[in-house]
């Protein structure tokens, strides 16, 4: 076995590499976004794949769900298998007072509850886990030249997706545009290891406000304009 949760051999993954959270995400952006995609792990069925996009060597890689799962995918993919920018399309619920089921929220940075963060730089720091600036402008130009309803701004990481401690009306006062369980993780792996970290986030249910909802074909379009402007923020140069 190459690593504890990976059979890939050293060179199956591309420098460039998607993580989304789902499996079936990462089939589905292989089998349809992919040129010659083959699958090169499988294993506890966190599947990855390598292709080429538009003529570039790309990997997608599940993470799985929560900090935990995807710092194991993470530390394999750049340790191992050496890559260096990893592009994370997610999924998150909406909170910030202007945001929008549908809307794209690029993660500039990430709070978190996890205690990675917390205990990162020792007792007295509390780090703040910032996406790389260049994949971050990139995304953000293409966006807007695709007309997405983009939104820049913090996401907060969650260590729980059930929590009933969380004030979310609180989040949204400090700005807080998104939540999912992620980005905090990603962002601080990215320092720590020197790769560079994104968040490309899909808002596919709101937390607060009227509990906005989206039609089985409005969520699949709307994923796939988060997919194609990670594909197209990992290729850019
Ligand atoms: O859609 P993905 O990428 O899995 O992201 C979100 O969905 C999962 C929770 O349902 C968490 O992983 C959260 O971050
Ligand atoms: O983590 C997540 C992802 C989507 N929606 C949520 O409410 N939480």
């Amino acid at each position: 076995m190459a690593t504890p949760h990976n059979t890939a051999e050293r060179g199956d993954y591309a420098p460039v590499c998607l993580l989304p959270g789902d499996p079936l995400r990462a089939r589905y952006i292989a089998e349809n976004y992919l040129d010659g995609a083959r699958q090169v792990n499988a294993v506890r069925n966190c599947l990855g794949y390598t292709g080429t996009y538009k003529g570039v060597p790309v990997s997608v890689q599940a993470s799985g769900m929560g900090i935990p799962s995807l710092s194991i995918y993470v530390n394999e993919l750049v340790r191992f298998y050496g890559v260096k920018r990893i592009i994370r399309p997610g999924s998150a619920g909406g909170v910030g007072r202007d945001v929008h089921i549908r809307d794209i929220v690029l993660a500039q940075g990430s709070s978190t509850d996890s205690n990675v963060a917390a205990g990162a730089l020792g007792p007295q720091i509390h780090y703040a886990p910032l996406a790389d600036f260049g994949l971050l402008d990139r995304a953000y130009h293409i966006a807007c030249d695709r007309g997405l309803p983009v939104k820049v701004g913090d996401v907060f990481a969650a260590d729980r997706f059930y929590n009933d401690d969380i004030d979310n009306g609180l989040l949204a006062d400090y700005g807080v545009l998104a939540v999912e369980m992620e980005s905090a993780g990603l962002y601080l792996l990215g320092a720590r290891l020197g790769f560079e970290a994104l968040s490309i986030l899909s808002v596919s249910d709101m937390i607060v406000g009227e509990g906005e909802a989206l039609t089985a074909e409005e969520r699949a379009s709307s994923l796939d304009d988060m997919i194609a402007l990670s594909l197209e923020t990992a290729i850019a140069e």
